[in-house]
Parts: structure tokens; sequence; C-alpha cells
């Protein structure tokens, strides 16, 4: 095998900016839409990768990777629009599958479940997409929903970026039953907020609904109510290891794309950039703008060293370091 045809090519981008991105609110497992802004950077983030590959001289890629949440599969399907990929996605979602001690089952730990109606015209259908609540955003427990200055506010600044940032910073856990839609829209309706009590605008979904299909089909007994960093490194690396990256390696070009959120972004560079500890509180992603993170496939080795990271690089530098220092930023601006 040539030292070319082994190396693997990600395509990994930040959704676009998202309705509450845009109100400076910390988002986490709320589900919040793209705005019109955010849309136009999914399609500018598309533009750029099919410049490269013309470049390159390289095929579109026929898989790619997103989370559980609509701004990373608007973002998704909006760039497989400017791709000319729309008319061929099969959609899959990931469920988990666990041994008895409640531990991934090492030998088959996804099971994918198509969840694409049409099945008439499958044969031409080769842009895979699959979905895993395991590249959602960090879940930002109580801080959910709400204002990044009136955080920064409370906590301090010193506080406030030790969550932000440290691999360890963790929020204060969500109350589920205050900070989560209702599953029963009457007794939602008929709720009353407690006075004193403030009412989140902004909610996380019923997790009963808006994960159905992994509580159908999958062992889903470990949703989280506040995470980490290192929690979200975690939770990734046996999606990246197990499925992810023998999946691109076996597609003709080797090559996949991934769209994730900030904090999954940075798991994902942590992980397969083998970036410190110390050195990942530095990294901030922007939003819409690919990177191209290129592996070399180790033969003869188990998963982990199977990938070795050869380069990384944005496709638009230097607005991804303009932007990237924007997101450092996000709570401090004054008239935020
Ligand atoms: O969940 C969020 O609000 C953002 O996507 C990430 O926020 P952060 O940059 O403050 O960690």
């Amino acid at each position: 095998m040539s030292e070319s045809n082994n190396i693997i090519k990600l395509f990994i981008l930040r959704h676009g900016q998202s309705e509450l991105n845009h109100e400076n609110i910390f988002c986490g497992w709320i589900d919040a839409k793209l705005t019109q802004q955010g849309m136009d950077q999914a399609r500018s983030s598309a533009k750029l990768i099919k410049q490269y590959l013309q470049k390159e001289n390289i095929k579109v890629p026929t898989i790619g990777f997103t989370s559980r949440l609509t701004r990373t599969k608007q973002t998704l399907d909006t760039m497989l629009e400017e791709l000319g990929q729309s008319e061929k996605k099969q959609v899959n979602v990931l469920v988990d599958n666990t041994d008895g001690e409640k531990q991934l089952d090492k030998k088959h730990p996804f099971q994918v479940i198509r969840v694409d109606s049409n099945t008439a015209s499958d044969n031409n259908k080769n842009f895979q997409i699959y979905r895993s609540w395991r590249l959602n955003e960090r879940h930002y427990g109580s801080w959910q929903g709400q204002r990044k200055p009136k955080i920064l506010n409370e906590y301090g600044k010193e506080k406030y970026m030790f969550i932000r940032r440290d691999y360890n910073g963790k929020p204060p856990v969500v109350d589920l039953n205050k900070e989560m839609e209702n599953e029963d829209p009457a007794a939602a309706a008929a709720s009353i907020v407690e006075e004193g009590e403030e009412e989140y605008a902004f909610k996380e979904p019923n997790r009963k609904l808006k994960y159905d299909i992994e509580y159908k089909y999958g062992d889903i007994t470990t949703l989280p109510d506040s995470e980490s960093l290192s929690d979200v490194v975690e939770r990734l690396k046996p999606l990246i290891y197990e499925f992810i990256l023998p999946r691109i390696k076996d597609t003709d070009n080797k090559s996949g794309i991934i769209v994730g959120h900030g904090s999954s972004v940075r798991s994902i560079l942590k992980i397969l950039c083998d970036i410190s500890d110390d050195d990942i509180k530095d990294v901030n992603i922007p939003n819409g703008i690919p990177l191209v993170l290129e592996l070399q496939e180790v033969r003869g080795t188990s998963n982990e060293k199977s990938f070795k990271f050869l380069n990384k690089f944005y496709l638009d530098p230097e607005l991804a370091k303009v932007n990237a220092e924007k997101v450092k930023n996000e709570g401090f601006q004054k008239g935020q």
C-alpha cells in the first residue's frame, strides 16, 4: 500500500450560527435552529470544500456524521445541497448497544437504524448520513438557556472561564423537571411558574420524544445532565474509533464530513491530534468554517493506534482566527 492511499481526510466543522449563538445564550442540548447567517455559513463552508476538492482533484465524500441536534442536521443538509448530494442522502441514527454491565458492547457497540421512509430508490442514495447523540454539544447543565453575560456576572471571570474552557470544568447539573419541555402538551400548558422563579424561555426538548429512536432500539442509560469537556471526550472516543474512522476508511476516497458543536469539535481535535489537557483550554471553534484533518492509517495496530495525526488546517484560516477569538470572548463584550 503506498503512502498516499492510506491517508484519511476529515472535513470537520461546527454548525452555522444558531438562534441561541446569536442571542449569546448557552445552548448545550437545547435544540436551537440555524439563523439565516448560519444557513449562509453552511453554504459557504460547502463552497470552500468544493473548491478544495477541485484543486486537489478529489471526489466529493460519500459519508457524513452529525449530532442529534437540529443545528448540525440543517448545516449538513444545506452543505449537501451545495455539493449536489441532497437527492442522494440516506439517513441513519446510531444507537448504543451495551453489554450486561451497561458498558458499550465491545464487539457491536452501535446499531444502525435507517430512518428514511423512502426505500424505493435506495440504490441511488449513496451519501450516507449517520446521526449520534455522542456528537451532541457538551451538556451545559443549569447554564443552558441562560445569557452568557449574566452567568459571567454571577460567577466571576475566573470561574466562568474555568467552567467554559478548563478540561475538567463542569457546570451545575440541570434540573430536568424545570428545564426540559414537558412530554404532555396539556401539562406543559398548565405548568405554573412559582412566584420568584425564573421562567426558562429556552428548554431542552423532552428526551423521550427527542431521542425516541435511542429509547426504542438501544440502551440509553447514560444521557448526561451536565458535562465537562473530558466527559465529552470519553463519550466520543468509542464513536470515533469504533464507527466513524472505520467507516470513512472503507469509502472509495477515504474522506468524510463531520458536523459537530463547539465542544464536540474541540473533543475530536483533542482525541485525534493528541492535544494536552492544558492546551485544549485555548482552542475555540468558529461556526461554519471547515477544517481539514489528515490522518494516516497504520496497519497492524489496534484501534486507537491505527490512525496517526498528520496535519490540520482551516479552509479559511484568517476568518477562522478572527471568529475563534470572538467565541473565546463571548459574554465579555459590552452591550450583549
Ligand atoms: O453550547 C453553547 O452555548 C455553545 O455552543 C458553546 O458555548 P461556549 O463557547 O461558551 O463553550
